[in-house]
């Protein structure tokens, strides 16, 4: 094969990856003692068990130094593949190969609300992997990154004392301030303010310059559009189109009727 562009490094390949959730007792509907015992009995009958196919033979290779937006109506199967991905669900068939270790923004930092701010960064710093002089380095610019101190001096409060803005921008800037190989993100930049998601924008754009991918989920056709390169569109859980930005926006936008 004659090369004529640097090497293109892929960082996750989805190969007909199919998603299953099993909802257990959804069929016999009350919560009643009687109805969870008579469930137990019938256990290993599969009754009461019912399959959510959440994504349906997905297959794409994202390479490195992409961010890909992810976008399709509610319920059509985003935050599953980025869980997939992340390795938190495990396929029912098919396979997702990742080169490197992917996080889920929000997942790997698990902040704990009866902490502070300050305690949450140290906390979701070492979770990602930083070690304590990293994260001594980098705490004051994770702070100044969100935002949260602005107004005061909410730090050093629980988390528990945030809006769901704060605590999501606090979480984003943790998240950000690590490089990383594959970066997913869901929604985070839809509930900050503009100024914060002016940001975290940029945030993103550096990110992928350091040779990671980024994923970014987002109903913002705006943010997909400023932030990503390449979209996919999924519709029930399928790869209705996977593309350039404009071109697959297009798309959606007369499906959307936008
Ligand atoms: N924990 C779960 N157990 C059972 N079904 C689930 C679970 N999580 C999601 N689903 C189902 O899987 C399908 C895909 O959901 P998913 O959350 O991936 O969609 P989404 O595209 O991210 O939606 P949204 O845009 O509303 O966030 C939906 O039908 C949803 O009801």
């Amino acid at each position: 094969m004659a090369e004529q562009h640097e090497e293109r490094i892929p960082t996750v390949i989805a190969d007909e990856l199919h998603i299953v959730y099993r909802v257990h007792g959804a069929k016999t509907g009350k919560g009643s003692a009687t109805a969870a015992l008579s469930r137990i009995l019938k256990r290993g009958e599969e009754r009461g068990v019912r399959k959510v196919h959440a994504v349906k033979g997905v297959s794409f290779v994202a390479y490195r130094g992409e961010a890909i937006g992810l976008i399709g109506s509610n319920g059509s199967g985003k935050s599953t593949l980025l869980r997939a991905i992340a390795g938190l669900l495990p396929a029912e068939s098919g396979r997702v190969y990742t080169n490197g270790q992917p996080s889920l923004l929000g997942v790997n930092a698990a902040l704990m609300n009866d902490l502070t701010g300050e305690r949450n960064v140290i906390l979701g710093g070492l979770a990602m992997g930083m070690s304590r002089e990293q994260i001594k380095e980098r705490y004051q610019g994770i702070v100044d990154f969100s935002g949260i101190n602005e107004k005061g001096d909410f730090i050093t409060l629980p988390m528990r004392t945030y809006s769901s803005g704060m605590a999501a921008r606090l979480r984003f800037s943790i998240a950000a301030a690590k490089d990383h190989d594959v970066l997913m993100i869901d929604e985070a930049l839809a509930t900050g303010d503009r100024k914060f998601q002016i940001r975290s924008e940029e945030r993103i754009r550096e990110l992928r310059k350091q040779a990671g991918t980024v994923f970014l989920v987002s109903h913002s056709n705006k943010s997909i559009r400023d932030t990503c390169d390449r979209v996919l569109w999924l519709e029930r859980g399928e790869l209705r189109l996977d593309g350039p930005t404009e071109e697959v926006l297009k798309e959606y936008e007369k499906f959307t009727g936008k």
